[in-house]
Formats: C-alpha cells, sequence, structure tokens
C-alpha cells in the first residue's frame, strides 16, 4: 500500500477539489486543450455543443463540455512555466490519485493536452499569422532543476551546445512533444524547437529603455543546430509542458500562432483573428 500523501502536500478542499484548479476529478475530460489567457477559455468553449462545468479560480479558467460526442476541457494556466508546474501537478493528480485514500492510483491515466498560444518568430522565412507546432522545446527557466529528470543524451548535448554558444550561465533543458499527436497536425503547420522564457522582454531578447545582457538572442539562437531542427519561435510555457508530460506520463503538443516576427520587426494586424483560426483548426482536428 502506498503510503497516504498528507494534506499540506496535496491540497483537497471539503468539496473534494484540488487546491489551485479548483476541480474535482469529475470535472476534467480527458483531451484538454491549455491557454495562457484565461479570456481565450469562453473563445473556445463557445465552440462547444455543451458546456457542464466553467470554474473560475484566479488564472485558472477551465470550462468542461461537449463537441458531439467528445469530451473536452479547456483550462488557461495564465504566464509562465510556474503557473504550468502547478497546473500539470494537479491535472495529473485529479486523475492519478485517489482523493479518498490519497495514494497514487495503481492504474494510470494519460491525459491528451494541446496547447493553444500566440508567439514570436525568430525566423525571417516563416510569414506573420503562420501556424507552428513544437517538435520541442528548450527551456531558458529553472524549473526542470527542481525536478529529479534525467535528458537523453542528444537533449543533453543540444542544451550544452546552446549554453556554450549563447554563453548562457545557465543550462537550459530540451523535451520533445508526443509524436503520436504531432502526426495529427502536419497539414497546415510550420514545425520547429520552440524557446521557452521566463520571461517577454530581456529573456526574448527585448531591449525597450535598459541594456540587456543578450541582445542578439533571437539572431544567435536562430543560427544554432543541434540536430532536432532550427529553433523557430519565442513564447513562455511549452518547454515545461513537455518536460512536465514526460515525467507525468502525458501526451502533449504545442500549437503556435505566430504573430510576431523578430528579425523582420513585424506584429500581426489582426492578432485575434490569427488565434481564432487556430482554435477553429486544432478542434477540427481534435474532435
Ligand atoms: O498566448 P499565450 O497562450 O498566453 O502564450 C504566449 O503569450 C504570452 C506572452 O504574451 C505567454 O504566455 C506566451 O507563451
Ligand atoms: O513574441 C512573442 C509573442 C507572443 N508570446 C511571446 O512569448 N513572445
Amino acid at each position: 500500500m502506498s503510503k497516504r500523501i498528507p494534506d499540506s502536500e496535496l491540497i483537497i478542499s471539503p468539496q473534494g477539489r484540488v487546491y489551485h484548479l479548483n476541480l474535482h476529478p469529475d470535472m476534467v475530460a480527458e483531451d484538454i486543450i491549455v491557454v495562457g489567457d484565461p479570456e481565450r477559455v469562453p473563445k473556445i468553449s463557445a465552440y462547444f455543443d455543451k458546456v457542464e462545468h466553467q470554474v473560475n479560480s484566479r488564472e485558472l479558467v477551465t470550462h468542461t463540455g461537449t463537441i458531439g460526442r467528445k469530451r473536452l476541457s479547456v483550462i488557461s494556466s495564465g504566464m509562465g512555466t510556474d503557473n504550468v508546474e502547478l497546473l500539470m501537478t494537479e491535472l495529473d493528480a485529479l486523475v492519478n490519485i485517489d482523493f479518498a485514500t490519497r495514494t497514487p492510483k495503481r492504474k494510470q491515466q494519460s491525459l491528451r493536452i494541446y496547447r493553444i498560444g500566440t508567439s514570436g518568430c525568430i525566423q525571417p522565412d516563416i510569414p506573420i499569422d503562420a501556424f507552428l507546432v513544437s517538435t520541442a522545446a528548450l527551456g531558458l527557466d529553472t524549473l526542470m532543476a527542481f525536478y529529479k529528470w534525467e535528458q537523453s543524451e542528444q537533449a543533453e548535448s543540444a542544451s550544452l551546445k546552446v549554453q556554450r554558444l549563447l554563453g548562457l550561465p545557465f543550462k537550459p533543458y530540451l523535451a520533445e512533444g508526443s509524436k503520436e499527436l504531432l502526426a495529427k497536425f502536419s497539414e497546415e503547420f510550420y514545425q520547429g524547437v520552440t524557446v521557452t522564457a521566463p520571461g517577454f522582454y530581456a529573456p526574448q531578447g527585448r531591449a525597450l529603455r535598459k541594456p540587456i545582457a543578450f541582445p542578439t538572442l533571437p539572431d544567435d539562437i536562430a543560427k544554432i543546430e543541434t540536430g532536432y531542427g532550427r529553433f523557430t519561435n519565442f513564447e513562455m510555457e511549452t518547454a515545461g509542458y513537455y518536460a512536465m508530460a514526460k515525467i507525468l506520463g502525458h501526451q502533449m503538443i504545442s500549437l503556435n500562432a505566430l504573430i510576431a516576427n523578430r528579425p523582420n520587426g513585424s506584429f500581426s494586424a489582426n492578432h485575434e483573428a490569427t488565434v481564432d483560426r487556430l482554435i477553429r483548426k486544432a478542434i477540427t482536428t481534435i474532435v
């Protein structure tokens, strides 16, 4: 018998809901769309035939419902991999821990999780408003240093190469998306390795008023070859999702609407329309 997880480590409300998501195990589907922006959640559930549950908890907004016979949840994380860590851990707890005994279930469930998010492209030849599916992601944040997690030899050598060529004072991490889910998103999507940054400005090489440590970061990283394919875009969650999904045994894929092109200095004329197109494309593929 596994040890009971203490009340302080897995926090469950008297109503049987997990702490941050404020969800009960019955409230999540096996197919889950994750987004950064809480206001994107109702825009996605507007395409559902029926919405069963709507829960707001800080930036974590969840709508669960159905399209035809397919049950789907859409959940917002807010920005950054720190939010991704608690979202993925609590989602996993909802399906893989028995809340009554506070012990892991004998049979583990694997969720299918799809990120729909915006992103800035670092390759000049990829057009603005294009879609890109992340084959893998490089994390410039420290999240994975807190897990006992071994990268593959290839990922380790790619991380070390990026660290050396950019002169970073820390080693990034690299994790791949689900090959099974990637195969579903081949049409209409560019493919590339996504760079996940712990911020929108300096960590993505943007300088407004003050000098930054890596001002040529987008160009420098766009030129690095690691054997995983070229680095194509910056955003703030994918590497955390991919690494957490790998550790917890879930399938994960990240779909990006490329609303900025950094080398060209351009920004989408209608980013909301691009995101809506990506939502419709993703839903059609998932359902
Ligand atoms: O459009 P979302 O999903 O929020 O994703 C991207 O946009 C935010 C930054 O503007 C970050 O969260 C980044 O990952
Ligand atoms: O450039 C961009 C655009 C969207 N999201 C990001 O994190 N970076």
